[in-house]
């Protein structure tokens, strides 16, 4: 008899197949004493990390893009130095290298754990580290993707970025961890590959080999132990799917020919390409915190207007939004966020930090102004975690006062959304970041597992909320987008074009699918499900009202699925 297993969906693909475990990973090493000098130990295991390191930067290459960031990111964590004396201290009090090894990360992970949220969902990075570095040092292969030789239903505790960044979609039908929030870089990367993915499933332990399951993202379903009618059932759910317009390009477009821009979250000048190719019209997101991790001090104002420059050379003509430095909380970097805070959710974050630090946010709208100046894309500049009118008009006088045209804020915060009106008087247009504006409204932190069931977009409290800074854009004539995941939604896409939002920015793998939707719909009718999913209670409620909403709709077809992007 089938059985139904819960966890958080990533996108909204649906697989059929056969399960395939991870391999459990290598035995602890023996705890007994070397019988080589401390120094040959320590020399083993010096050279065990930095070849560790120079592996995963090898996979780092090939993969490229978001999943090349992440493992760049897990290349230095192989070669902190903090790390590396906590294993030469072990190694010199008699412990084997591949004990040290084992002890230090073990250690590190356990801090980080003790951290939660965003740093605690780092510790699988810790474990992937200190396994493939001890399997090098016992000459033994580190535990990998299975090969059963035909495609399969990928089942694991966590995935390590190195994994994940280089699965092979041929074979590998869909990824089920039983740990992992929806923000673990697992989930990130599934993200970003397009990989059909449920992470964090109660329950996913008991899979075993050979198992036929039926994944679907969308609900973030598990059928185990699926029967015949339930796979057939899938099997003609996907083949539907196979014939909808999925790779649509062109303008983004509703049924009545109202447009809606439709943009590219970004994190790298690298990724523009790829953005491109899928269709995007610009970028509606350009989150600049990547040039600034892993650094000492800010960088030089030539050295952000060089990444600035090529990414606006990739969008001649188009429109690109950058983003200020958004450092503090999730992303916390030493030279702007030195004091320990015990909310720093709520601390010293975005446009705060950068406002006590105002020389790095000079330096970075300096060498924005620099970039636009030498290239004809058309840039526009927001600011992060902006809450009140005060900071929005500091904001768009100094990028102003530094030459640049077009000033902005992100609506993170309810307190912005309640006064977009003021705001947007003052600021050139304002796109609402719902990952960050769900987190303060439903008060649920954004990174906990927890919490995680809080942190939905559908709510009507942030729906409401996303309404008044729509309206305001439409009574002042400003521009109110989403870069939000909630963009990335299709049909919440749909909800957000009624509440009066009018471009849409999200990671590039999810443009066809948004894309697709919309055109399904005139704006009237978007209106029409936007008032429904107000009425509602709940998130739950509010998706469920639009849903059956849509399936009275004359322009929807036939089996209103509205879950694309399967894995075919
Ligand atoms: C787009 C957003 O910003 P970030 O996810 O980078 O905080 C958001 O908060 O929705
Ligand atoms: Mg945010």
């Amino acid at each position: 008899m089938s059985h139904r297993l819960q966890g958080s969906g990533i996108g909204r693909g649906l697989a059929v197949g056969v399960v395939a475990r991870m391999p459990e990973p290598l035995p602890e090493p023996s705890n007994s004493p070397s019988g080589l000098t401390p120094g040959a130990e320590a020399t083993r295991a010096t050279a065990a990390l930095a070849a560790t390191a120079t592996d995963i930067r090898v996979r780092a290459e090939s993969a490229g893009g978001t999943a090349g960031d992440v493992l760049q990111a897990q290349a230095y964590m192989a070669e902190d130095p903090t790390l590396l004396e906590d294993v030469e201290a072990r190694v010199l009090s008699g412990l084997t290298a591949e004990r040290a090894v084992f002890e230090a990360f073990a250690g590190f992970r356990e801090l980080l754990v003790g951290m939660g949220g965003y740093m605690a969902e780092r510790a699988t990075d810790l474990d992937d580290i200190s396994q493939r570095t001890v399997a090098l040092l016992q000459g033994v292969a580190a535990p990998g993707i299975p090969d059963p030789g035909h495609p399969f239903v990928l089942v694991a505790r966590d995935l390590a970025p190195a994994d994940t960044a280089l699965l092979d979609l041929t074979t590998v039908l869909a990824l089920v961890t039983s740990e992992g929030g929806p923000t673990s870089h697992t989930a990130i990367l599934a993200r970003d590959k397009a990989i059909v993915a449920v992470v964090g499933v109660a329950g996913a332990d008991e899979l075993r080999d050979g198992q036929v399951v039926i994944v679907d993202a969308a609900t973030g379903t598990i059928v185990a132990s699926a029967s015949e009618d339930e796979v057939a059932a899938a099997h003609a759910d996907l083949l539907e799917r196979s014939t909808r317009t999925s790779a649509l390009t062109g303008a983004g477009m509703m049924a009545d020919g109202t447009l809606v821009p439709l943009l590219a979250n970004l994190g790298s000048a690298a990724a523009a390409a790829d953005a491109v190719a899928k269709g995007a019209e610009g970028v509606g997101l350009f989150r600049t915190e990547f040039l600034f991790l892993d650094q000492a001090e800010a960088p030089t104002v030539e050295a952000q207007q060089a990444e600035y420059t090529a990414l606006l050379s990739a969008f001649a003509g188009r429109k690109v939004v950058v983003r200020a430095l958004d450092a503090g909380a999730d992303k916390p970097l030493s030279f702007l966020n030195d004091a320990a805070e015990e909310n720093p959710a709520l601390g010293l974050r975005g446009l705060r930090a950068l406002r006590a630090n105002e020389q790095i946010l000079r330096d970075q709208l300096t060498a924005l102004a620099n970039a636009a100046a030498v290239t004809d894309a058309d840039l526009w500049v927001m600011a992060p975690m902006v809450s009140t009118v005060e900071e929005t008009r500091y904001f768009t006088a100094l990028g102003r006062e530094l030459g640049l045209q077009t000033l902005g804020v992100m609506v993170e915060v309810p307190s912005a959304a309640l006064l977009a009106d003021r705001i947007l008087a003052d600021a050139d247009f304002a796109s609402i970041g719902t990952n960050d504006l769900t987190q303060y409204t439903l008060a649920a932190d954004r990174l906990l597992g927890s919490v995680a069931a809080f942190q939905d977009p559908w709510h009507p409290a942030v729906l409401r909320l996303v309404g008044e800074v729509g309206r305001a854009g439409a009574a002042l004539g400003k521009p109110v987008g989403v870069c939000g995941e909630a963009a990335a939604d299709p049909l919440l896409a749909v909800v957000l074009v009624g509440l009066g939002v009018t471009s849409l920015s999200m990671s590039p793998a999810a443009l066809a699918d948004v894309r697709g939707e919309l055109a399904l719909y005139s704006l009237e009718q978007a209106q029409q499900f936007a008032a429904v999913a107000l009425a509602a209670n709940s998130a739950f409620e509010a998706k469920a009202a639009v849903v059956e909403a849509l399936s009275d709709s004359p322009t929807h077809p036939e089996t209103p699925t509205h879950n694309e992007g399967a894995r075919q």
